[in-house]
């Protein structure tokens, strides 16, 4: 078999493949779409870092391809779908450079703080300016992480070993496991408004895409400093540029851009700008963590073993998947659901298995339904091998319960999530051979869980349903089915409602404003 080596990856890990054997592996770098196109039919594998670009031209050339690796977290540079469809593995190294990455965040903390490189260029120019690059100390200053997973976690311990304050917002961390860290959860205005310094540690997605723009800059504290070593992207960089020469920003470091490699930017012209090449997971001890880490996963793969990383393939048994074949879309939906309609930070999940399910070993829907829960957040840094290690990592209890008795269903799935909010509830089945859902909250329905919906728990009382259609229609989107339920006449009761499209949030507004209606949420289940 061979394994084609797209980006420059550790010598240990080359060695994996060397000791595995019958792995013959070819290094050919900086190569552009087209070449990779013309020798990619020879290959089973393929590992990258993030410069090369896997798309779907390549994929769809790729007639023997089993698996691709990503030494490194993010897999942006990975067309996923379309290897998915192709039946390639995508498999990454999640862990191995978390620490490089945390350490050069403190590091460009430290020097913006600190003026390290302008005072530098100063110094190396002929200028010995004491007076101009008085710092800050970072004692007693308010640290605001954005996403406290593996990186924003490790960067806040060491904050807090320089006695920072630090705040953290992220919808995936318990209070709980924050406090054990010495970190305090905020909402996200609130860590805006009050952070001296502001750090990025979340995944590129469409919530985050230039989350820090130019109205979250003018709420901020002025002379606040912004640390980006996650994505480029997630700040705007032209309203960035603004903030910084407006004096709103003090100082920003920047491991990442927008477009990348990044050679020339306005921001570059900054000196209170510190920039460093997509540095983060740049130190050789990370560069043999995820290059040995993805190669064990790629051998493994091409012997047609379990992995503990893969991106887009489920781990259900073959003797068990005919069994779970239906009932794996059906969680998925319950997982993503959920994952819609809940706000807060969760901390408990609890899932009952009645009915004839009850006597196997459901992990493999435990696993799929945490991760359609945990998906619309996490995107690509959850699937369904470690969406049960994801959850526990983030504090989030998960309980099974089984029980064979089930009067109404042949099997009935009820997945209840716990948060700091409240509590949110739904219940599915199968029925002839589709996912139905069955319960939501205490309500009895009947509904395909299926394409864009709103959801809407109101009062039962007149005119509510009425007044939905009108704003809906005003916004052109089309109502194509229309389900409700409520225990008693004048109770709470709720109302799903199937639509053709996407809602704006404008009309969201508005429907929450008709007397009667609790809250409305936009669910996508395409
Ligand atoms: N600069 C580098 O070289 C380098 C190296 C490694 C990782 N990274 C990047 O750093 C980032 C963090 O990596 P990690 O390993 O800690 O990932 P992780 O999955 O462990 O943590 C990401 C956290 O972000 C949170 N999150 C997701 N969407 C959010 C949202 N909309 N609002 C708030 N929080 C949100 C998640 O709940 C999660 O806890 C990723 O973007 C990764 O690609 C960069
Ligand atoms: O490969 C690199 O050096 C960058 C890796 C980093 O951005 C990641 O997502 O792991």
């Amino acid at each position: 078999m061979r394994v084609l080596v797209c980006d420059p990856i550790s010598q240990q890990g080359i060695e994996v493949f060397q000791a595995a054997g019958n792995i013959e592996v070819d290094v050919k770098l900086k190569q552009t779409e087209d070449e990779i196109v013309n020798i990619v039919a020879d290959y089973e594998g393929i590992i990258v870092r993030s410069e090369t670009k896997i798309t779907k031209k390549i994929i769809e050339a790729a007639d023997k391809l089993k698996v691709i690796g990503r030494a490194g977290v993010g897999v942006d540079n990975i067309d996923v779908e379309a290897a998915t469809q192709k039946g390639v593995v995508v498999v990454n190294a999640p862990e191995g450079n978390t620490i490089a990455a945390a350490e050069l965040t403190l590091g460009h903390i430290i020097a913006l703080a600190r003026n390290i490189a302008p005072a530098n260029d100063a110094l190396k120019g002929g200028t010995w300016a004491r007076s101009k690059y008085v710092g800050l100390e970072l004692k007693g200053k308010k640290l605001g992480i954005l996403g406290m997973g593996k990186i924003g976690s490790e960067v806040a311990k060491r904050a807090r070993a320089f006695d920072m304050i630090v705040y953290a917002y992220d919808p995936f961390v318990s209070e709980e496991r924050a406090r054990n860290i010495g970190v305090q959860v905020k909402d996200l205005d609130t860590v805006i408004r009050e952070a001296d310094i502001i750090s990025i540690h979340m995944p590129k997605t469409k919530d985050t895409y230039r989350l820090l723009n130019a109205e979250k800059f003018s709420m901020m504290k002025d002379g606040v400093y912004i640390v980006n070593c996650a994505r480029g992207g997630i700040v705007d960089e032209e309203a960035l540029y603004e903030a910084v020469t407006s004096g709103k920003v003090a100082g920003a470091g920047l491991d990442v851009f927008e477009k990348e490699p990044m050679t020339e930017s306005p921001l570059f012209g900054l000196e209170q700008v510190l920039v460093t090449p997509h540095l983060g997971a740049s130190t050789k001890e990370a560069q043999v963590n995820v290059a040995v880490d993805v190669a064990h996963d790629i051998v493994k793969v091409l012997r047609g073993e379990a992995v503990s990383a893969a991106v887009n393939i489920p781990a259900v048994k073959p003797e068990l998947m005919a069994i779970f074949k239906p009932y794996l879309d059906l969680v998925e939906r319950l997982g993503r659901f959920i994952g819609q309609v809940t706000d807060g930070h969760i901390e408990k999940i609890s899932l009952t298995y009645a009915g004839d399910l009850a006597q196997y070993n459901v992990n493999p829907l435990t696993t799929t339904i945490l991760k359609g829960l945990l998906r619309p957040t996490l995107q690509d840094a959850v699937n369904y091998v470690n969406a049960p290690f994801v959850a526990k990592a983030r504090g989030i209890k998960v309980t099974e319960t089984k029980t064979v008795d089930m009067d109404d269903y042949a099997n009935l799935i009820t997945l209840e999530v716990v948060t700091s909010k409240g509590t949110k509830k739904v219940s599915g089945t199968i029925m002839q051979k589709e996912p139905r859902f069955v319960r939501i909250d205490d309500f009895s329905l009947d509904m395909a869980p299926i394409g864009h919906m709103l959801v809407m728990p109101h009062i039962d009382k007149p005119r509510i349903i009425g007044r939905t259609g009108t704003i809906i229609g005003e916004h052109d989107v089309n109502i194509a089915g229309m389900h409700l339920g409520r225990k008693e006449l004048g109770g709470p009761a709720i109302a799903i409602l199937n639509i053709d499209g996407t809602v704006p949030e404008a009309a969201l507004n508005q429907l929450k404003e008709i007397d009667g209606v609790i809250d409305v949420k936009y669910v996508n289940l395409q």
